[in-house]
């Protein structure tokens, strides 16, 4: 057999390689990327495989083997072209032009079964154009961490990226904060666009207004579809990001999660999350707990997470001006706090229990669970998976049964924070039904899940895999995030 039949009858035996790729990206021109190689690896080690994104992708998982994975998204084989994309990003508060896919490509775009256009993008595939002196590469533990971050936002509700693979590529890299020499990982990501706001910024820079509304145009005819034929189809665009983010902090502050490198080029034009590097979950509820080692002045903390999106939102007006008048856009950004404030009183009534109460309820309820998380440094996740766990009719009856066997109960059932919980909790129940109760059990449940990644859990699986190569920790604790474990 020839090369090249070798290579056809891998384009056509390979799934990924049949995929009906949609060139959306790639037709707007190379104003917006770079046509760049994949790195050659020395090993393709299959690692992670996300067996659950396939049917988005009207594939089965029975028929797709290892093999076409690691030729796919290790080797590369017959994919062209492959586009490092440019943007620029505010970091830390300070414009960086010097930005871009610097590790990473568009490997292609492909419309799910649902209906969205998907991103492939690639981490660690190599040197781009924007490299910067990097080495283009990911460390094996930041895919595995990259995972780990996107099952558990997924089965939390949030609005994320999820990763597709990880192959192992059998390099050795240095990392300031890994023990080195590290071992090496090519991921795939599955995202609903990798534009960014450091996208229009780089634009904005190069004074490119013609490039800005061309894109704002494949973004609005993309991503938010419904407002094509709208007369005021920028401003709504505007204003339906504005919520789309709001929704998107409020959705992380009560999974509790802390992003931790909010900077403008980690931020999507379509208000997914992606870009798993330094983040955390909060081992308790501490506003100023701050992710990355080296951010030294808490910009990027739990806390701050909502006023600095608002912030990166303030900050894309400069571009998106070119398109958008600025009165629009400072009208749509004035309703940031209330779509924030609706969003995450919503979502942490939900996992308190319930999927509506009265306003006055709602408030004291949610006022009385902060002050009292915020003063004992209990675990975040740990009081809502108890309180799930642990709910039960008689704490109808009985103020002192809430909590009363659980841990959180017996070292805080009599302090003032607590009791103000508690009598709030017990009041509330107290007027709810039968039904009601059973509904709430089953809120309860669905919201809080009981396996949390905090980074001990983390390092736990990760340990295994560096010190004897045994995945199977690893595997578990994925499988238990999604299948709500
Ligand atoms: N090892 C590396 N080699 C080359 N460039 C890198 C490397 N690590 C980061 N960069 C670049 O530094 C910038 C900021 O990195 P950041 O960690 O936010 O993004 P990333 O994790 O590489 O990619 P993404 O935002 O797509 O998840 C980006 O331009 C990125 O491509
Ligand atoms: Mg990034």
């Amino acid at each position: 057999m020839t090369l090249a039949e070798t290579s056809n009858h891998k384009i056509f035996s390979n799934p990924f390689l049949n995929l009906d790729y949609e060139p959306a990206l790639e037709s707007l021109g190379d104003d917006y990327y770079d046509e760049v190689a994949a790195a050659e690896f020395p090993q393709h080690i299959l690692r992670w495989r996300n067996n659950k994104l396939l049917p988005t992708l009207a594939l089965d998982p029975q028929t797709v083997t290892d093999e076409h994975f690691t030729v796919a998204f290790g080797e590369f084989e017959q994919r062209k072209p492959l586009l490092a994309l440019r943007y620029h990003g505010y970091q830390f508060g300070e414009y960086n032009s010097r930005l871009g896919d610097g590790r990473g490509f568009l490997y292609g775009q492909m419309r799910g079964i649902d209906g969205e256009l998907y991103d492939f993008g690639t981490k660690g595939s190599g040197k781009t154009p924007y490299s910067r002196g990097g080495d283009g590469m990911l460390t094996l533990k930041g895919g595995v961490r990259e995972v780990l971050a996107a099952e558990m936002l997924h089965r939390m509700g949030v609005k994320t990226s999820r990763c597709l693979s990880v192959v192992e590529t059998g390099l050795s890299l240095w990392r300031g904060d890994e023990p080195s020499p590290t071992r090496s990982s090519v991921m795939i990501r599955m995202s609903r666009s990798h534009i960014r706001f450091g996208t229009f910024e780089r634009l904005h820079y190069f004074q490119r207004p013609d490039l800005t509304k061309k894109l704002l145009d494949h973004v609005i005819e993309y991503y938010y579809p419904h407002l094509v034929g709208e007369q005021e189809k920028y401003a709504l665009f505007y204003a339906d990001l504005v919520q789309r983010v709001a929704e998107l902090v409020a959705q992380w502050m009560a999974a509790g999660f802390c992003h931790a490198v909010l900077n403008t080029d980690n931020m999507s034009i379509t208000g997914e999350s992606f870009d798993y590097g330094p983040y955390a979950f909060i081992p308790n509820y501490d506003p100023y707990f701050t992710a990355a080692y080296f951010d030294y002045y808490r910009r990027y903390c739990y806390g701050h997470q909502p006023s600095i999106c608002k912030l990166n939102l303030e900050m894309l007006q400069t571009p998106l001006m070119a398109v958008i008048d600025l009165a629009d856009m400072s009208a749509g950004l004035a309703k940031f706090d209330d779509y924030y404030a609706a969003q995450y009183r919503s979502l942490m009534l939900r996992k308190l229990g319930f999927e509506s109460l009265s306003i006055e309820d709602g408030n004291e309820l949610l006022k009385n669970t902060i002050d009292f998380l915020k003063h004992y440094p209990i675990s975040y996740h740990d009081f809502f998976a108890d309180l799930a766990t642990g709910f039960s009719n008689e704490w109808q009856d009985n103020a002192s049964a809430i909590f009363g066997q659980s841990e959180i109960g017996q070292s805080l059932g009599s302090s003032e924070l607590f009791l103000n919980w508690a009598g709030t909790y017990h009041r509330i129940l107290t007027n709810s039904s039968v039904e009601e109760m059973a509904s709430i059990a089953q809120c309860l449940n669905r919201h809080n899940p009981k396996t949390v990644i905090l980074r001990p859990v983390i390092e736990s699986v990760w340990e295994p895999i560096t010190q004897e190569d045994n995945w199977q920790p690893f595997y578990d604790l994925v499988e238990k995030i999604q299948e709500n474990g």
